[in-house]
């Protein structure tokens, strides 16, 4: 008896020592795999397969195959892919996907193109016409979101086809014209204009006429006076001072040089002195107006008129000098301003 138990326990361990326990899951199922998987595409090595628990924890049931063929013929096309693992040794390890016999089964893949017969013209290379034949946009011009195409009548001219027709004229609504003796009455109806009584001061005098803002009438300037001939002059390089250099005027020196008597005339503003001898006759309020501010200083006038006015600009070629004490002038000669006449 111990003999026997020693000897199936020797055989054992040479068994186990050439057919180590990792080899022996395979083997029902390396001995099971046919040679040529290849030309056996029909997978029925399922059936010939032993139910090791290794293989059949990997074969799909069969109401998995009826739900693939459920699927819509007219969206799937259906390729078999040929595996080359299965072209391997069965010795080497099973790849997953082979075990999977029932894998076999062909994929399926979706394709965007029509099942109809169509199929074949839309080979042509002709491009599409716009829109599509079957498109949206074709379908929905004859529904009532779209209207018919334009029907345009080419007799006509284009403005015609642009413009609104001219409105109807409506007997009802025309007036009556008046006539050549009632156009020039007064509506003895309605309100009429300036019909109040006319404004009274309460002392019986003549009321005060109304001042508008064009009361006062422009001034007429002579002929080549106007601002646009100052300007030219003004850039005309002309010494239009009638001195050499500036120079320092005192007041008595501004107050000679009046305009009168056949001097100059001086004005000064901010303390600038200004020979306005040439821009009298080119001053748009008139000679009278600006000869009032001669051989004195123009200041308080000239803003009181029109402060906007750039004096500065306007008459700097014609700049004296400064104004200074008295103690303090130059005495300018007097040919020296009788030159610019
Ligand atoms: C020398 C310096 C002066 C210069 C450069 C000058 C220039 C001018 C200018 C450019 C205008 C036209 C203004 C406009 O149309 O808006 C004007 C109008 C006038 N200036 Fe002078 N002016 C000067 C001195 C004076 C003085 C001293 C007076 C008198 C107080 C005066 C009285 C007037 C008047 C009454 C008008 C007319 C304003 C109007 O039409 O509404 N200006 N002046």
């Amino acid at each position: 008896m111990l003999v026997g138990v020693s000897v199936l326990a020797i055989s054992l361990s040479v068994l186990v020592y050439y057919y180590p326990p990792t080899s022996w899951a395979f083997w029902p199922l390396t001995m099971a795999v046919p040679r040529d998987v290849s030309a056996n595409k029909s997978p029925t090595r399922n059936q010939s397969e032993p139910k090791d628990k290794t293989v059949s924890a990997e074969a799909e049931p069969d109401d998995h195959k009826d739900k693939d063929h459920s699927l819509p013929k007219a969206t799937i096309t259906q390729t078999v892919t040929p595996d080359p693992d299965i072209e391997l040794s069965p010795q080497t390890t099973p790849k997953a996907n082979t075990l999977g016999i029932e894998s076999q089964q062909p994929v399926p893949t979706f394709s965007l193109e029509s099942q109809d017969s169509s199929d074949e013209e839309d080979e042509d290379e002709t491009p599409p016409s716009f829109p599509a034949a079957n498109s949206a946009q074709r379908t929905s011009a004859n529904s009532s979101l779209m209207g018919p195409p334009l029907a345009i009548n080419r007799t006509q001219p284009p403005a015609s086809r642009l413009m609104a027709p001219p409105p109807r004229i409506i007997p009802s609504n025309l007036r009556e014209l008046p006539t050549s003796t009632n156009s020039l009455r007064i509506p003895s109806t309605g309100p009429l204009p300036n019909r109040s009584p006319p404004r009274s001061n309460g002392l019986g005098l003549p009321p005060a006429p109304i001042k508008t803002p064009n009361a006062r009438g422009k001034v007429l300037l002579s002929p080549g006076h106007s601002p646009l001939d100052w300007a030219s002059l003004l850039k005309s390089g002309k010494n239009l001072s009638g001195v050499s250099s500036l120079m320092r005027v005192t007041p008595s020196q501004l107050k000679h040089n009046s305009g009168r008597k056949g001097r100059a005339a001086w004005s000064s503003y901010q303390g600038k002195v200004y020979n306005i001898t040439p821009y009298i006759p080119f001053h748009p309020g008139g000679e009278g107006e600006i000869r009032r501010a001669a051989g004195k200083d123009g200041s308080k006038l000239f803003m009181e008129v029109h402060p906007w006015v750039n004096w500065e600009n306007m008459l700097g070629e014609c700049l004296v000098g400064i104004m200074v004490a008295e103690n303090d002038g130059l005495i300018v000669a007097e040919g020296s301003l009788e030159d610019m006449d």
